[in-house]
């Protein structure tokens, strides 16, 4: 990835709680998005957050998928919500509770999910 500015995947999240925490502006979060390909920034009443889906090849491997993601939020100490429906369709929504809006702790945790090998567990 040579040292493209940072890659985001590479950074460690911050702690929620800490001072200098606060949402990004939706220009702000704009300008990263492109980090982050298949993430949509979605508003929702005002408030930000990064959304990315998936079709599962089967409900355990929603399951598996989860795992491997809560390993990444753990090792992180930063937690995306998980949603499986339908029994195939998982959805991934990232943001950080405690300011109401995204921060670049969600977009690195984005990236981080991008570098999973999801090959075994997702549908074509
Ligand atoms: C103290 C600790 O950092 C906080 O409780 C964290 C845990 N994980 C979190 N995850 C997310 N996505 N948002 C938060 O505000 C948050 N808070």
């Amino acid at each position: 990835m040579g040292h493209k500015l940072e890659d985001l995947s590479s950074k460690k999240c911050v702690p929620c709680n800490s001072k200098e925490m606060r949402a990004m502006t939706e220009q702000a979060a704009n300008e990263l998005i492109p980090q982050v390909p298949e993430w949509t920034l979605v508003n929702e009443s005002g408030r930000l957050r990064l959304s990315r889906s998936w079709k599962v090849k089967t409900y355990l491997k929603g399951l598996e998928f989860f795992q491997a993601v809560a390993n990444v939020a753990e090792a992180e100490g930063h937690h995306p919500d998980l949603h499986l429906a339908e029994w195939n369709k998982v959805k991934i929504e990232i943001w950080t509770h405690a300011v109401g809006g995204v921060t670049e702790s969600d977009f690195i945790i984005a990236a981080k999910i991008n570098r999973l090998n999801l090959h075994d567990l997702v549908r074509r």
